[in-house]
């Protein structure tokens, strides 16, 4: 064991070498995949009183997918392997089981081997740390993701820190946040559904240099690394968050706003600059008693409204929500790549 250079911050007071090394080791940027020909049209402005251009991220999701699989395809047949990822559910919340069962059919569609852990809502950290231990240590095992949100008698932390930084392909360890955070660095895994933002505005051809960007919330799994990927692609960053005073003010001096807090239709279309890219993260269900499950979601932000104003727009569903489960592909198939040192 060596002393961190963090002086104060206990967690990470003492770390092993090996992980010092790639705290401070400058990984090389993620290389930049080349838009792909059947890519979407680049967005043209729209003309006042006119509706946005709709960002399709079920089609772009499905582009991802189908790079995702190709490119498994080649590795499984130049090193015989293929990309692995676990998933650690633990209790028995129906939108969690969702999300799983999701998950589990999107990696058989690319050919990825899934595994699955379930664990009752009374499990112990210690048998949910037991089980991450086992997934570090098989090799075939290239991605590990503990769905959250975790039961409440369970540290979150101690948790997400249990798992090998270089399986950790919800890019949730404190490591990977911590190099996310720094200039110059890269984190391994970059979290899936601020990733997956970042691809959208990436693919239509958005540009983020020297614009300005909002962030409506700060939760470390999307409105946190959200607004650290649009920093470190050299936006101006704003985070409106629940103790914002004008909330709407700010919001309306964004070129790029991103919203990911959680409350059905907040950002009205008084908050956005005519011609702004609105990235929608919510995903709120509101009764509906027409819908066959009873409601149906939508997401933070007012579609009617803001999609008058903005020259961009997400839906819900079919927007942000496909991106993440893409990206998760994606980091798993760059997980097993590292591992097999396939180019
Ligand atoms: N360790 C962990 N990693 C996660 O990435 C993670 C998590 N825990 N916990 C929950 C959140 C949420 N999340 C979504 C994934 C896909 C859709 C998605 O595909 N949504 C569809 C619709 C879904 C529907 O219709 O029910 C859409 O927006 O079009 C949404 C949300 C991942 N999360
Ligand atoms: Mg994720």
């Amino acid at each position: 064991m060596i002393r961190s250079r963090f002086s104060g911050t206990d967690d990470l007071e003492f770390i092993p070498s090996c992980v010092y090394d790639l705290i401070f080791r400058c990984h090389p940027p993620p290389s930049r995949q080349p838009i792909p020909s059947n890519s979407v049209p680049t967005l043209a402005a729209t003309d006042s009183g006119a509706s946005a251009k709709v960002i399709d991220g079920k089609l772009v999701s499905k582009q991802v997918k189908d790079e995702v699989a190709e490119e498994i395809a080649t590795m499984k047949a130049a090193t015989g392997h293929v990309p692995g990822l676990a998933v650690i559910l633990v209790g028995s919340r129906k939108d969690s089981q969702t999300y799983v069962r999701n998950k589990k059919k999107a990696c058989e569609a690319v050919g990825i081997k899934s595994f699955e852990v379930n664990l009752p809502e009374d499990a112990t950290e210690e048998e949910v740390i037991e089980h991450i231990s086992e997934f570090n240590n098989d090799s075939s095992v290239h991605g590990i993701l503990v769905q959250l949100p975790l039961p409440r008698h369970m540290n979150e932390e101690t948790i997400l820190g249990a798992v090998n930084i270089e399986k950790d392909v919800d890019g949730f360890h404190p490591l990977n946040i911590g190099r996310l955070a720094m200039q110059r660095r890269y984190p391994l895994f970059v979290p899936c559904t601020p990733k997956g933002c970042m691809e959208l505005l990436h693919r239509y051809g958005v540009e983020i240099k020297g614009k300005r960007a909002v962030v409506i919330g700060r939760s470390n799994i999307v409105g946190m690394p959200a607004a650290l990927l649009l920093q470190k692609a050299n936006a101006t960053v704003s985070i409106v968050h629940s103790n914002t005073k004008n909330p709407e003010e700010i919001t309306r001096q964004a070129d790029i706003v991103i919203s990911a807090v959680g409350v059905a239709n907040l950002v009205r279309g008084s908050w956005i600059k005519p011609g702004a890219t609105v990235i929608d993260v919510g995903i709120n269900p509101v009764d509906d008693a027409e819908s066959p499950r009873g409601y149906r979601l939508v997401g933070d932000v007012c579609y009617e409204e803001v999609s008058k104003i903005a020259s961009a727009i997400t839906p819900v569903p079919g927007g942000v929500g496909p991106m993440t489960i893409a990206m998760l592909l994606s980091n798993t198939l760059e997980s097993a790549k590292r591992a097999y040192n396939f180019k």
